[in-house]
């Protein structure tokens, strides 16, 4: 069953596209996670599934309906990239009020516990930290027990502990059946939490595959050498220069080496190494920076590179 769909959605802010043609829907019992820089179009994408925003073209459904009936909502926890707690309540009183608006809400120690607020109960939230502030609203959306839940950034400010407990309380409602959406800078995140990652970048899906799939498609190595002027070389999806080095990106570093020595080209000090996931990510979304849209000045996107079979 399909819990939230978004279908050949564009979204522009005036000469920005954030989104351009973004196709894809998450399942119920699913963890995905939405992976892009800055700028990518996630919290656009999350924006427009939970009925905040409008597309400009294209049509999102959540739990079978129009995201912006409160019908389809019912089902839906959401925090977004930056919540506003009143400074001056408990935390208990913030998730009773937040309770009072589901039928049948979780158990506010339960749901403390899940999130390690337990002993924060009593405290106004205008006192808490930064990462605890971060936590309560996370937990918040988990309060009426919902089919689907979409986190923007969830773990941004927090510590490793912090972060940890998060993802606890978030695997702990996916175990239970939940569906969430999860938006991440860091693969690493998302590989701790979701098997399907989707990728964004410039406003278009890159990837949505598993994360394995993701890495075994990018396989970025590293070369990098001193040369002069390079001929066009195969596979190679990025080139930086690096203190009078230069450094390629490829999934076939083989074939990089083979044509530069049958290339004659000359150079020096060649090293090739695995890259992190990190440099697999940039490989994948390049700057990832927002289209324009036609009739603006223009600013290419990067070309989607993968294609998955959800894609
Ligand atoms: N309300 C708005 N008005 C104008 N432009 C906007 C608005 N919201 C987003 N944008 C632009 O749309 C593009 C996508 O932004 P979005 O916030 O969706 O990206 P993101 O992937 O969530 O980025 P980040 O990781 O920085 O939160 C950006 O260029 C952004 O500046």
């Amino acid at each position: 069953m399909i819990l939230a769909r978004a279908v050949e959605v564009s979204r522009h802010y005036q000469a920005v596209r954030a989104l351009d043609r973004v196709s894809m829907e998450i399942h119920a019992g699913e963890l995905v996670g939405l992976l892009g820089p800055n700028g990518a179009g996630k919290s656009t994408l999350i924006n427009l599934l939970t009925g905040l925003r409008r597309p400009t073209a294209g049509r999102v459904e959540l739990c079978g309906g129009d995201p912006r009936d409160p019908a389809s909502r019912r089902h839906l926890g959401v925090t977004p990239q930056e919540t506003g707690l009143p400074p001056t309540l408990r935390v208990r009183e913030v998730v009773d009020f937040v309770a009072a608006h589901y039928p049948d809400p979780i158990r506010r120690d339960e749901l403390l516990d899940r999130f390690g607020l337990a002993d924060l109960g009593k405290r106004q939230t205008g006192g808490l930290s930064g990462g605890q502030k971060r936590r309560l609203a996370v937990a918040l959306a988990f309060v009426g027990r919902p089919r689907v839940v979409l986190l923007d950034e969830p773990t941004t400010g927090l510590d490793v502990q912090a972060r940890r407990t998060l993802w606890d309380g978030i695997r702990s409602f996916h175990a239970e059946g939940g569906a969430v959406l999860l938006s991440s800078h860091y693969l690493e995140e998302i590989e701790e939490l979701a098997r399907r990652v989707v990728v964004l970048g410039g406003g278009r899906v890159l990837a949505d595959d598993t994360v394995a799939a993701i890495r075994g498609m990018v396989g970025v190595r590293r070369v990098s050498l001193t040369a002069g002027e390079l001929p066009p070389l195969p596979g190679v999806v990025g080139v930086t220069h690096v203190d009078g080095r230069t450094h390629l990106l490829t999934a076939d570093s083989d074939a990089v080496v083979r044509a530069l020595v049958t290339g004659g080209v000359g150079f020096s000090d060649l090293e090739v190494r695995p890259t992190s996931l990190e440099e697999a990510f940039l490989a994948l979304t390049g700057d990832g920076g927002p289209a324009r849209v036609p009739g603006q000045p223009v600013e290419a996107g990067p070309e989607p590179v993968v294609t998955g079979a959800d894609g």
